[in-house]
């Protein structure tokens, strides 16, 4: 069984990726230019759902990494089965690392799984990019996890794992965001998406001006 990536809303997929060799050869201009705008959190805290929806309301593309890994690798619980959590930590900084240095996704809404940012190596690519960090609690995500299968790491108790895992990567979160998105209670999708705008605006209108 899959997480719930919604899959046919990412539009843009690791076949899209460009050569290495010229992502290097057009990095130094692009980088310099606008960047994805990239989603944090915890498990179920709906970061592929917000940002699917946010993407499409706004008009970016959207790109999950969980999404790029499957594509590669096949289903992620497959992969912790079948070759450990450590190697789906390797492929997981990999696809980041690729999107965030590919001039092909810079200016796209790019969702995380929930613990890429505790790797040392991923939470150094997300200093100083526009990091939005999907706040949630316990009860929020209760509906949706205590039933299902889909996250390996929150068998066999889903909700005491959470909160568990939870308590481990909260300073991480808090440290990486450069916006705290509330989504406690399950907010609605255009209440929140409209606020996710604003920053946005916000953030790129003081960009502009400091070109
Ligand atoms: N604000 C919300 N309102 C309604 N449903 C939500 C909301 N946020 C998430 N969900 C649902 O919760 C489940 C988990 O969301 P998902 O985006 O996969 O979480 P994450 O990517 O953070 O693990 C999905 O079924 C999603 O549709
Ligand atoms: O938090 C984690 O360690 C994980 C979160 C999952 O993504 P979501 O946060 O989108 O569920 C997925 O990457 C994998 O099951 C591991
Ligand atoms: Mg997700």
């Amino acid at each position: 069984m899959e997480p719930e990536i919604p899959r046919g809303q990412a539009n843009l997929s690791s076949r899209d990726l460009p050569d290495p060799q010229k992502v290097r050869e057009v990095q130094e201009d692009y980088l310099e230019k606008k960047r994805p705008l990239i989603i944090i959190g915890p498990m179920a805290a709906g970061k592929s759902y917000i940002g699917t929806h946010f993407a499409r309301f706004y008009g970016f593309s959207f790109v999950d990494a969980d999404h790029l890994i499957v594509e590669k690798y096949g289903p992620i619980s497959e992969i912790f089965e079948e070759r450990g959590e450590e190697f789906f930590r390797k492929v997981e900084a990999e696809v980041i690392s690729e999107v965030l240095t590919s001039p092909h996704f810079r200016n796209c809404v790019f969702s995380l799984g929930g613990g890429a940012p505790m790797s040392d190596a991923v939470a150094r690519l997300l200093r100083g990019e526009q990091v939005v960090y999907i706040q949630v609690d316990a009860e929020t995500v209760r509906p949706r996890i205590e039933h299902n299968k889909n996250r390996p790491l929150l068998q066999p108790h889903p909700v005491q794992k959470w909160s568990e895992i939870f308590e481990q990567r909260a300073h991480r979160y808090e440290e990486l965001a450069s916006y705290i998105l509330d989504a406690r209670g399950g907010r609605p999708i255009t209440e929140m998406a409209a606020e996710l705008y604003e920053f946005l605006q916000k953030e790129r209108s003081e960009e502009d001006i400091n070109e």
